[in-house]
């Protein structure tokens, strides 16, 4: 247990997607896992852990933003012994050949700081990497690949960092924790991945409605399972 999880030892398997909205956990438990069983609440952090394809695999929602997204992911890894988190998430498209609804996997990932900065991006586990890639093949499941920016702010004051930096290093997609993931990795020793659904545009305005809230991730999340289910 954690002051943010009431999971026991051995409740969350090697392997966590890690939404960022609970009820999404709650979701992808429910449609894809079986005898999924539910083990933590706290705070409404819902995690489940049951199986997909014979493997046992955890969901585990981690909220909004970088604070809230490392404290359930350091107690993964350190108290939960958590080796491989997926982020099965939303971004937003920079670019208007990212269509919306469909997935998108980061090949790396900046902080908007190191981004002001001209600091370095991190990136994910090459093998699961390849591994996202190779399944989305045999699932026929289409996704596009690139770097993506993690801002800390959802509603960008200025179009310096909604637009002009990222174009500046080819950054064609925004979420606020996938490089906060990558960064982690390397100083937990776990490996990561970040699969996305493309929600929004800001380029064009467009978003998908709320009605869909879920079954906007029915890609994304199956392409996450099977890396899960693969490894
Ligand atoms: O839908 P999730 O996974 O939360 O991801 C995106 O949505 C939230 C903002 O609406 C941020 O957490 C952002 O990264
Ligand atoms: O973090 C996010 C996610 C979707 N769209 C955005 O603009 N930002």
């Amino acid at each position: 247990m954690t002051p943010h999880n009431e999971a026991l030892p051995g409740d969350y398997a090697e392997t966590v997607l890690v939404p960022g909205d609970p009820l999404r956990a709650q979701w992808i438990a429910d449609i894809f896992l079986e005898r999924a069983r539910c083990v933590n609440r706290v705070r409404g952090a819902l995690g489940f852990t049951g199986f997909y394809r014979g493997k046992r695999v955890s969901v585990h929602g981690t909220g909004m933003g970088r604070p809230s997204f490392t404290i359930y992911v350091h107690e993964l890894v350190r108290f939960y012994g958590v080796r491989n988190v997926i982020r099965t998430g939303s971004c937003g498209a920079l670019t208007l050949d990212l269509p919306l609804r469909e997935t998108f996997v980061a090949e790396s990932a900046v902080m908007d700081t190191d981004l002001i900065a001209g600091g370095p991006a991190g990136h994910p586990d090459k093998q699961l990497f390849d591994l996202a890639l190779d399944q989305a093949r045999r699932e026929a499941l289409p996704v596009h690949t690139g770097h993506m920016v993690s801002s800390d702010v959802f509603y960008h004051p200025t179009s310096e960092t909604r637009f002009d930096l990222p174009r500046a290093r080819s950054i064609t997609a925004v979420d606020m924790e996938t490089a906060n993931l990558f960064t982690l990795s390397s100083s937990l020793g776990f490996r990561a991945l970040s699969i996305c659904t493309i929600v929004d545009s800001l380029l064009t305005g467009e978003e998908a409605p709320l009605s869909e809230r879920h079954e906007l991730f029915r890609g994304t999340a199956q392409l996450a399972l099977a890396v899960a289910a693969a490894l």
